[in-house]
């Protein structure tokens, strides 16, 4: 049993919409604050409407730092919260703001179309994190090896012939075969079912046209630390997507990290350059200092090591400590110094990293549309 599933249930409390975000439960019950989001592991609650809630205690985030909304009547001060630190501790209790808050509450079947990378690392999540394997299914005509010894070693259903309709498909085939796979899967659905694609460039209309009428969509854009749980995903629903679907959705979706739901779907698009495309250029960095650092006379193995060991720690000091990048920047850079020579070269205003980055992104969200289809 994963740790999200030791959750200890804390009573049902009502929320309100004007309270929007995370709610916080001391052990006694007593008090309550809504927090704003962005922590990691990330947790928000952005379609709280008025009714209660099932609060869980979400794990892990023992020591964090939040700034907690303590709740004020809207109508009394519409525009003000008092806002305090706290660190949390052992009794003050994070509770999902959603209805649901572990995988083994979803209803039905769960169906993942292509079990790739992306959906190989959702697959080990969901599984890791309580989804029953029975109800499970895979299609693939071939997912890779340590997939297929997942689905095999957890006996999860790899390409049914038969089975009820799933209440959700998760669709993570490579974009460019979707036309191909999808009229098949959709024979698979029926109305209830919720479909979630993580494919890029997809648009929730080419999907809603591949479906029954009145089909639940969510188009939603992870990446790959999801494979460790350190994902980040972008989504957005469809106007048929129920309260409860939403809540089906983001569980799935945050079994592999921090999920941030957007109502503009052009979003999606640049998300997808931003954080989808994200980690190829920060791994591109770790090759670029790797070799500059080789080329500059470190034996190659050497450099290689310690670029790996400064992003992965840079990585870390940036997300342990939650301090702006824009500071640990500084903080690195002495007066008159050697990274100040550096970032003269990279923070140049027409070659350095900021222009190229925007280039880059520019492009990564042009081919995201052009996928679209
Ligand atoms: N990788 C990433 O960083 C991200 C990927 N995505 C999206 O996730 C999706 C999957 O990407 P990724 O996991 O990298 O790609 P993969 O190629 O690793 O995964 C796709 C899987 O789908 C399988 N497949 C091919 N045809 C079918 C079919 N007819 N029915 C079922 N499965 C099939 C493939 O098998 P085979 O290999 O044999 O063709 C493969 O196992 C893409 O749409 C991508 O845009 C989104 C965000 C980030
Ligand atoms: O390169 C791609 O198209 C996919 C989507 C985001 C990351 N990988």
């Amino acid at each position: 049993m994963g740790e999200a599933q030791d959750h200890d249930r804390v009573p049902l409390f009502s929320c309100k919409r004007s309270q929007i975000g995370l709610t916080a439960v001391r052990d006694d019950g007593v008090e309550k604050y809504n927090v704003i989001p962005g922590l990691d592991p990330g947790i928000h609650s952005p379609f709280l409407r008025h009714k209660s809630v099932d609060g869980r205690v979400k794990p892990g985030h023992d020591g964090v730092l939040l700034e907690v909304v303590l709740p004020i009547a809207k109508a009394a001060a519409p525009r003000h919260k008092a806002v305090r630190t706290v660190r949390i501790e052992r009794g003050l209790r994070l509770a999902w703001g959603t209805m649901m808050a572990t995988l083994s509450d979803i209803p039905g079947r769960v169906l993942l179309v292509g079990a790739g990378k992306m959906g190989g690392a959702m697959l080990e999540g969901w599984i890791g994190l309580g989804l029953d394997p029975a109800r499970a299914a895979v299609i693939d005509p071939g997912p890779p090896p340590e997939v297929a010894a997942l689905i095999e070693a957890r006996g999860v259903a790899l390409n049914p012939l038969n089975g009820s309709p799933p209440s959700v498909m998760l669709l993570a085939v490579k974009p460019q075969v979707a036309p191909d796979v999808l009229p098949r899967v959709a024979a698979l659905a029926n109305p209830d079912t919720l479909v979630v694609s993580v494919m890029a460039g997809r648009t929730i209309r080419f999907l809603e046209a591949a479906f029954p009428p009145g089909i639940s969509v969510v188009r939603a854009i992870p990446n790959t630390p999801a494979a460790i749980g350190r994902g980040v995903t972008v989504a957005v629903p469809n106007a048929a997507v129920t309260p409860e679907q939403m809540s089906i959705a983001d569980a799935l979706l945050r079994a592999t990290g921090g999920v941030e739901w957007v109502d503009d779907e052009a979003l999606i698009d640049v998300a997808t350059a931003v954080s989808g495309s994200g980690p190829a250029y920060v791994f591109l960095l770790a090759e670029a200092l790797a070799q500059a650092g080789a080329a500059a006379g470190l034996p190659a193995d050497m450099a290689d090591r310690l670029a790996r060991a400064t992003v992965a720690g840079a990585g870390e000091l940036m997300r342990q400590t939650g301090i702006d990048p824009a500071q640990l920047r500084k903080n690195v850079t002495s007066p008159k110094g050697t990274t100040a020579a550096a970032l003269e070269v990279l923070m140049d205003e027409t070659k350095g990293f900021g222009p190229l980055l925007t280039e880059a992104v520019a492009a990564a969200t042009r081919r995201s549309r052009e996928l679209a289809g």
